[in-house]
This record gives structure tokens, sequence and C-alpha cells, in this order.
């Protein structure tokens, strides 16, 4: 089999949107004097998607959702010549051929997010031409269903985040995660209203079901130290992106203060990283987005690394290409599943684009044994939705 084209195209959502009120959401940003409205930068209303069509007739799909446009002329211009032409069996000499390619400028971030669809669109071929399900590919199925836990929970009024995680419960999940609103710039009252936020859920949810804390990188070291002990009484199953991504020595810190484990990985790329990641204990819980990290091929070795080191893997998002890794290994005990609504934040818009994702039972998703590749295609009934650029 010969790769013959490779399609990528830009998807901008101009459908209705809701807009995040003040202190939505912790993030980077808010350290910042002028932080304008700060969690612009963090909502992905685009989306890149890529087909990568080949002699046989099949095409295997993959995605990006990062700086879109950029994704697609990265695509266009580095990545689809040197894939063109080959066999996509030959997975991992074509992801070598991307990454060295690129070495120059594509090792982490936006470069690797490019590579990282067009290898997720290798696998989903390679699955439809053996007629397996991904997973299989990766060694089969290691759990019956997959365990996962509901994020959203931003922060708005206590009451209607209450009724959010009652709601929760109510579908059977077990787990959910929380994000924070406030950081070091909202002083002791920011504080307070962190701590109320986690009270407020703790109080519906009771002991029983794990709760997650969400900081997107919205805190710094001292503040997060500050942070953290007042935590424990709440006994999250952990505390998420507390400082910058690059800070790695900032979550080595934090990782050992307290008896609460820090996870991250949404922003950090390749085996390569996550070994820098590992080795210096700076997380408790990995969790890398395949459509960012270097796509399944980068993603797997992560999974063996972190089976070495006793550190689960639970990706960034869900969705199909994360699930299908999760399903495949034992170092994954978990999903997250961003529950379905308006586009918001972004992170919904996965559904509006696509089609073929499992839905939640009881907390937990199953894979079909019998669909071919992801098991996702393009949704096309919100293409009027959606600028697309070809
Ligand atoms: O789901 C997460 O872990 C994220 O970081 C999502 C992001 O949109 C912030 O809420
Ligand atoms: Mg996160």
């Amino acid at each position: 089999m010969k790769i013959t084209k490779v399609r990528a195209r830009v998807f901008e959502w101009k459908g209705h949107t809701v807009t995040p009120t003040p202190h939505f959401c912790s993030n980077a940003m808010d350290e910042l004097w002028d932080k304008g409205d700060s969690m612009g930068t963090f909502r992905f209303h685009g989306w890149t998607t890529v087909e990568i069509e080949t002699d046989t007739g099949l095409v295997g799909l993959g995605n990006v959702a990062l700086a879109p446009r950029i994704a697609k002329a990265i695509i266009d211009q580095y990545l689809a010549p040197l894939v063109i032409g080959q066999d996509p069996f030959d997975y991992e000499y074509l992801w070598q051929r991307m990454y060295r390619a690129t070495h120059a400028w594509g090792r982490k971030g936006i470069g690797m997010a490019a590579i990282s669809g067009v290898d997720i669109a290798i696998w989903d071929l390679m699955g439809k031409a053996v007629n397996q399900p991904v997973f299989k590919l990766l060694g089969g199925r290691t759990k019956e269903k997959i365990p996962c836990y509901a994020s959203k929970l931003y922060r708005t009024d206590l009451k209607s985040m209450q009724q959010e995680a009652q709601s929760y419960l109510d579908q059977g999940f077990k787990a959910m995660k929380m994000r924070f609103g406030y950081g070091p710039k909202d002083g002791p009252d920011g504080m307070r209203e962190n701590l109320r936020s986690v009270a407020a859920v703790r109080e519906v949810i009771g002991e029983d079901i794990d709760l997650m804390l969400e900081c997107y990188m919205g805190w710094n070291l001292e503040y997060a130290k500050r942070m953290l002990p007042r935590l424990e009484r709440f006994q999250p199953r952990w505390l998420e992106e507390p400082v910058i991504a690059d800070d790695i020595d900032g979550y080595a810190e934090l990782n050992q203060l307290t008896s609460i484990p820090i996870s991250g990985g949404e922003h950090e790329f390749t085996h390569y990283g996550f070994r820098q990641l590992l080795e210096k204990r700076a997380v408790s819980v990995i969790q890398y987005d395949t459509n960012r990290v270097g796509g399944i091929t980068a993603a797997r070795k992560i999974n063996a690394i972190a089976e070495s080191f006793s550190v689960p893997v639970i990706p960034h998002a869900g969705q199909m290409h994360n699930y299908h890794l999760t399903m495949s290994t034992l170092a994954s005990p978990m999903s997250e599943f961003f529950p379905v609504h308006d586009v918001e934040i972004g992170n919904e818009l996965f559904y509006y684009l696509f089609e073929g994702d499992p839905e939640p039972v009881n907390g937990f998703l199953d894979l079909d044994d019998d669909t071919p590749g992801l098991g996702l295609s393009l949704n096309e009934r919100y293409f009027d939705q959606f600028t697309i650029i070809e």
C-alpha cells in the first residue's frame, strides 16, 4: 500500500459559542498585568483534520487541535512530501523521517502537533487495512471497559457547580475534574474562593468520588506551595498543571511537598520530554495528548516508559486517539471525558466535527471490537457551521 495524497483541512467554528465568565479557569496568562481576555488564548475553536489517501482507496483520518492554520501549513509544506509514496505500515520510519526532517523547529509545540495528526491518520489507515481496531494493533484489550472521569466544572457560582457535580453523579461517574478560578494575583480572597469551590464540590460528591483539581498553569511555585497544604484535607486524586509546563523543577518540588499527586504533560512532547519528567519525579500522573505529543507512535513509547516507572498515564482530553492507547495498556487506568455541550472553551468542538466517539455509561467507555481503525469519521451535519479551509 502506498500513500498517494495528504489532505489537511482547517475547520473554524463560526456557530454559536458561550463566552466564559471572569475567573472561569485560571491559566498561564493570569500572571501578566494586561491579561486581556485571558482564556482567549486557551479557547480552541478550530481544528485541523488530516486525511491520508492511498492507492488502495483506503483513507486514514487524523487530527490536530492546536493552531490549525499553522498545523495545516506545516503538513502541506513539510510533512506531506515526506510521507507521499511511502507505505503507511512503515510508521516508525515515517515518524523518524518527519521528526528528523523538521528537527530544527519541529521537536516541540506545533511542529510536533502537526506530526501527531499525520501519525494518527497513519494508524487509522493501518487498522482499516487489516480490518482491526487500532487498540488491537497496540496490544489489545487490557480492560473490559475504560473507566472515565467527567471533566468540566469550570469556576462559576458555587450552586451551579454543585448542580453540575450532582449531574455527573446521577450519570454514574465515579470521578470528576474541576477548575480553579483564582491565582496569585487574587490575594487571600482568591485563595479563599479556590478553597470554597473545592469544599462546595466535595460537599455534594462525598469522600468516595475521585476529585481532580485543575490549575491549567495559572499558579506559580510560591502560590502552589501555599495552596497545596490547604488542599490536602480534600484528598484530591491529583492537582494538575500548577505551574507553566517549562518549570519542571517546580513540578518536582511540588510533587514531593504533600500527599497530593501532581499531574501534567498535556503541554509536553515526545518520549524524550516525558523521560525528563519521570526521571525528575516531577509528575505522579502523565497526561500527554496523542494529537500533540507525537501521535500514537510516540505515545506508545511513553506508555512503556511510564509503566517502568509505575506512573499512570491518563491522557488529556479523552477522544478516540487517546482511548485506543488507554484500552491497550495497563499503564493507563482511566480516561478523561469531556461532556458534550455548547461550544465554550472548544474541548467539546470535537463532537461537532467528528462522530464515532463512544458515550460513557455509568462512568465507563467501551470500544468496538469490530470497528476497524480508530472508528472516527467526519461529522458532516455541522459542516455549514464551520469555515473550511482547503
Ligand atoms: O482537560 C484538561 O486537562 C484541560 O487542561 C482542558 C483545558 O481546556 C482547561 O480546562
Ligand atoms: Mg489539564
